[in-house]
């Protein structure tokens, strides 16, 4: 699965760079607006933070919101305390696309991840150019040199890297790349099965200093207290604020859990 959906989004890109240049894309991401520290955002505190996502559809679960203004959705996270909103930008399966990224920025003044399934520098350049400040990586889908190669082109345009990991190995090659933004995903990108105590046996190996972020599978305020207790600087949510019927106040519930 997780090879289709690289390979899907490398064709979109791929396409849509018959009609505007990998120059003319790089050249918009160097002309954009400076992106937000995202450092500072999500810097562990004594409370845990947020990422909240804005997501249509997934392959797991099929149709999840009909949302038809992303930008009413980011300002609904942010008023409810996000630190940074995360778009999913694939088009195929998740229902995203840049055009979100580009309105949620104008919209929020929190950092804006782009979720995607990246292997090319178009889509890194893409990303900036549409004012992403944050950019996922996921260490399965790429080989170590395209993974260092993106992640450098990534720091050298003032972005952050969101490594996105799912095992002790894939850790290791988070942690070789210098990543200072390091995430564990409890989705199995094969089966889809999800395994909440995964960040937790894997926290513990990412180095101090690191912003440690622990990705899906959150339902209720206690599975936000299970990812705190177990090391979490900063949970991603998808589904369960884009279902439940008020994000802001899900999200207030969610980030008063602090133990
Ligand atoms: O969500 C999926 O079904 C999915 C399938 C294959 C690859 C990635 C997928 N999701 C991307 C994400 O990592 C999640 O959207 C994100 O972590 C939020 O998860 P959740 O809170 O469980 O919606």
């Amino acid at each position: 699965m997780l090879e289709q959906l690289l390979a899907g989004a490398i064709e979109d890109a791929e396409t849509r760079q018959q009609s505007v240049s990998l120059a003319s894309v790089e050249a918009a991401a160097l002309s954009a607006p400076a992106p937000l520290d995202a450092l500072a955002f999500l810097a562990p505190s004594e409370r845990v933070k947020v990422i909240a996502e804005i997501k249509r559809s997934s392959p797991s679960k099929g149709a999840l919101a009909d949302i038809v203004d992303p930008q009413a959705l980011a300002r609904e996270y942010e008023a409810g305390g996000a630190s940074a909103v995360s778009v999913l930008t694939e088009g195929r399966r998740f229902g995203g696309s840049l055009d979100d990224l580009r309105a949620v920025r104008q919209a929020i003044d929190i950092p804006v991840l782009r979720k995607d399934f990246i292997g090319l520098e178009y889509q890194v350049f893409e990303a900036r150019a549409a004012g992403a400040d944050l950019v996922l990586l996921i260490v399965a889908a790429l080989d170590q040199k395209t993974l260092t190669r993106l992640h450098a082109l990534i720091t050298e345009l003032g972005m952050t890297a969101l490594v996105e990991t799912h095992s002790a190995d894939e850790l290791s090659r988070a942690v070789d790349l210098g990543s200072r933004v390091i995430g564990v995903n409890a989705r199995n990108l094969t089966t889809f099965e999800l395994d909440p105590d995964l960040f937790g046996r894997l926290a513990g190996s990412i180095p101090e200093g690191t912003i440690r972020i622990a990705e899906s599978a959150v339902k209720t305020a206690a599975d936000v207290a299970h990812y705190r207790r177990s090391g979490a600087d900063v949970v991603l949510i998808g589904e369960a604020l884009v279902t439940h019927g008020s994000p802001r106040e899900t999200l207030t519930e969610f980030l008063s859990v602090n133990p």
